[in-house]
């Protein structure tokens, strides 16, 4: 019998009220925090203390190069799409492809 494990994610704390009050719908991956598929419900913890906060649906994960990055997707993360490109700049120093994870929470 195969047992469905729920898979997992971390945002970093600051992204928390964003994504419990729906104004964050998409993260931006490297390729190695990116294996979700369309339809998975996933468990979602802060990165600096694996404190649960919610679960989420993925809607669909698609590659994107960080030169693409747009207004759109700044908006989906409720930010400016210059606080967006410093932001993935921080985090992946010097990355081009991307891949955006869009997804909705799951209400209790
Ligand atoms: C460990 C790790 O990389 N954790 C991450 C990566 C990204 N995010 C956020 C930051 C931006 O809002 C988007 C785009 O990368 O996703 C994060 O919270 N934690």
């Amino acid at each position: 019998m195969t047992e469905n494990l729920m898979k997992n994610i971390t945002f970093y704390r600051r992204f928390e009220s964003d994504i419990v009050a729906g104004r964050k719908t998409i993260t931006l991956r490297d390729k190695s925090d990116a294996d979700y598929t369309t339809g998975d419900i996933v468990s979602v913890a802060r990165y600096e203390d694996n404190q649960f906060f919610c679960h989420i649906k993925v809607n669909a994960v698609t590659p994107v190069s960080f030169h693409q990055l747009n207004q759109d997707h700044a908006r989906q993360e409720n930010m400016t799409l210059e606080q967006l490109k410093s932001t993935i700049a921080e985090i992946y120093p010097g990355i081009v492809e991307l891949y955006m994870i869009e997804f909705m929470l799951c209400k209790a």
